[in-house]
């Protein structure tokens, strides 16, 4: 039995050796190897914060003091060292433990939302919720990444948490652990990167670490006057140690940089800042993928998220067919090559989103913002503004976040953006929170915005040059994860609808948006099977929604649309009140996401869960159409019975 197998509760640590926790390290690291080579998940994250976390909980009491993870991808550890570690080889499959914390979990996971840098306003609130309460003896905990740190919302809350009380009864004890390794998926951008990577490029730094290892090490001083030891010793050293004077300008006291991966200075410094009894940064230097050599040769990111890979080589596992990212990343750099007011933008993620063949092709014209999706889109507006075509690529989920960018800042301005919205639909292992089923929702009330929903690569190709010709009206392009389907081609086009299918009678008109063209024919083909006739149409534009489609509606007994969003708000709502509005009495039916958070599992499994399957919609749609036989033979309202 290791030492892993004995950590029932974090509160075993504290009675741990030294020796049993460089164990317990190993140990961690190898049960992370090989558990996500065999599951995919992300692995540099976590071998990156095994110290870190084994520290914060000997020298935290959780979870009466909140240990938050920003982000969250990197809380595998935690999650092994609060009693879980026997139910990690289920990480990520449906049933299994989820790959962020879930509050369903554990009693020890208190945020788990993985949109980044929100964690430190998650801390402010409870720390500000103690000092109401009169529990100002808690410490609330938050991890965040140097990735975090560039998105806007972590500023925010920065500016927030340096002005709370630094003692007395209204204190507000939160101690933020930045893990600064350098890197998002690629190294960490900004001006603020810049001035926390310049600790490691210069040659002071292994001077610097000692000196606050020695301080921190000799002084059984804690809070304020530990505080002025540190800074005293360390003054010399005072440009080179930028982030201090950053941090402490805003009013953050900051102890650091200490070396993440040496968990007993990571402990002293813990332990002081919580003496300290207020705000306080523990600026920790780690390395992604630290402890596995594959993971740290990985110079694309340092295997942040990798599928399933060879443990001895970190080399993947079978070769993935082509992605729908693949294909755009190859239609991005031909957009590139035509036209030179083509640029890209990315928020911290120009891999995932394939936009690494148009930064090497075009280094001038691609521009990562850092995680900072609000930024970005307004950034892109001034780009516009000044004659550019930006093209800003996202996954969808993280567009939320943007809302008020797009409609205040580039719909107002009618800008030609292009937003390309990668991981749109049902993405399925990572969880409720990456799922992007929310944007053909909430992009509907946006004025002047189009949106194209393409169904195989060769349409994403088409779509995207028609987007990029669009100079005065912001538009989006929407397509899933994973492998992009064989091409669907038309029989023909009505006004600028894609008709799929046809069949000899007009009983069901399936409008299947985007990616959904394949369950479409398949519905198709099996209600054909049963002596429905169904017109299986692909609208490509699905804001606004195509006037052909009403005449396309009035031709057929029911409407029917499929799209994988979700239901509320969605493709299908817009094609209802289209067909009101125009006065065509035809029944409609809408099929989508249900109106819920998801949780993890394959998209295969969840599609099917949810009924977006050629089996599923023709189920449903038989039993539609067998109502409307029925209430035409009994000469009732054919509409009383599938109208939504
Ligand atoms: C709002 C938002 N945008 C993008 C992402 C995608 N994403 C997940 S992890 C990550 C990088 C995080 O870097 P950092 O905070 O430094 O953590 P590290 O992986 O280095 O531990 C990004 C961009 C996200 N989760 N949330
Ligand atoms: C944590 C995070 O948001 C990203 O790392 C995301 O999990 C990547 O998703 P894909 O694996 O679909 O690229
Ligand atoms: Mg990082």
């Amino acid at each position: 039995m290791g030492v892993l197998d004995r950590i029932t509760d974090p509160r075993v640590l504290r009675g741990l050796s030294d020796a049993e926790l460089e164990s317990l390290a190993a140990e961690i690291r190898d049960r992370l190897v090989s558990t996500v080579a065999r599951t995919g998940g992300h692995l540099g994250p976590n071998l990156g914060v095994v110290e870190l976390t084994i520290a914060a909980h000997r020298v935290f009491d959780s979870p009466r003091d909140p240990v938050v993870f920003d982000t969250g991808h990197q809380a595998y550890v935690h999650k092994m060292l609060t009693g879980r570690q026997n139910d990690f080889d289920r990480l990520k499959q449906a049933g299994g433990l989820s790959g962020y914390p879930s509050r369903a979990e554990s009693e020890h996971d208190w945020v788990e939302n993985s949109h980044a840098s929100t964690a430190l306003s998650y801390a402010d609130g409870m720390a500000k919720a103690f000092a109401v309460r009169g529990e100002s003896e808690r410490t609330v905990v938050a991890v965040i990444g140097d990735g975090a740190l560039t998105g806007g919302m972590a500023w925010e809350a920065i500016n927030n948490i340096a002005d709370g009380p630094q003692t007395g009864p209204g204190r507000r004890p939160l101690v933020i652990v930045v893990n600064d390794n350098g890197r998002s998926y690629s190294p960490t951008v900004g001006g603020l990167a810049k001035r926390l990577t310049g600790l490691r490029t210069d040659p002071r730094y292994e001077q610097a670490l000692e000196v606050v290892k020695r301080t921190l090490g000799r002084t059984a001083l804690v809070g304020q006057p530990l505080y002025e030891a540190l800074h005293g010793v360390k003054k010399g050293l005072k440009d080179l140690l930028a982030p201090q004077g950053m941090f402490e300008d805003l009013g953050l006291k900051y102890i650091g940089p200490i070396d993440g991966h040496d968990r007993a200075v990571v402990e002293q410094a813990l332990i002081q800042a919580k003496g300290f009894g207020g705000p306080v940064l523990v600026h920790c230097l780690t390395q992604k993928g630290y402890g596995y050599e594959p993971a740290l040769r990985d110079e694309v990111d340092q295997m942040h998220g990798p599928g399933p890979f060879d443990p001895a080589t970190g080399r993947p596992a079978g070769s993935p067919s082509r992605q729908w990212t693949d294909v755009f990343s190859d239609t991005m750099v031909a957009a590139g090559r035509e036209r030179s007011d083509v640029v890209a933008i990315t928020a911290a993620m120009l891999g995932p989103t394939g936009l690494e063949a148009f930064a090497r092709a075009f280094p001038d014209r691609c521009f990562d913002v850092g995680i900072a999706e609000q930024h970005a889109t307004t950034s892109a507006t001034g780009m516009a503004m000044a004659g550019l075509h930006p093209v800003v690529v996202l996954y969808a989920t993280f567009l939320n976040r943007a809302f008020d960018q797009i409609l205040m800042d580039c719909a107002l301005h009618r800008a030609g953006v292009t937003f390309v919205l990668d991981r749109s639909g049902v993405t399925g292992t990572d969880g409720p929170s990456h799922n992007g089923m929310w944007d053909m929702s909430i992009l509907q009330p946006v004025p002047g915005l189009r949106i194209a929903a393409p169904r195989d690569g060769t349409r994403l190709l088409e779509q995207f040059a028609e987007a990029l010709d669009v100079d005065d009206a912001p538009t989006v392009v929407r397509y899933p994860k994973g492998s992009v389907p064989q091409d669907v081609e038309a029989l023909e086009r009505v006004g600028g609808v894609d008709v799929l299918t046809r069949a000899e009678t007009e009983d069901v008109l399936l409008v299947a948006v985007g990616a959904m063209a394949g369950a479409g024919v398949d519905a198709a083909e099996r209600l054909d099977a049963q002596g429905v006739g169904v017109t299986v149409v692909d609208p490509r534009w699905v804001k606004p929604v195509d006037e052909a489609l009403v005449d396309l509606a009035r031709r057929h007994r029911l409407v029917v649309t499929v799209e994988d969003n979700g239901r509320v708000g969605g493709v299908g709502s817009a094609v209802a009140q289209v067909l009101r509005d125009a006065g065509a009495d035809v029944p409609i039916r809408d099929f989508g996401i249900p109106q819920r958070f998801l949780d993890h599992a394959k998209r295969d499994e969840i599609l099917a869960d949810v009924g977006l399957t050629g089996q599923g919609l023709a189920r449903e749609v038989s039993g539609l159409v067998a109502a409307l036989d029925s209430d035409t033979e009994a000469g009732d309202d054919a509409t009383s019975t599938v109208r939504p």
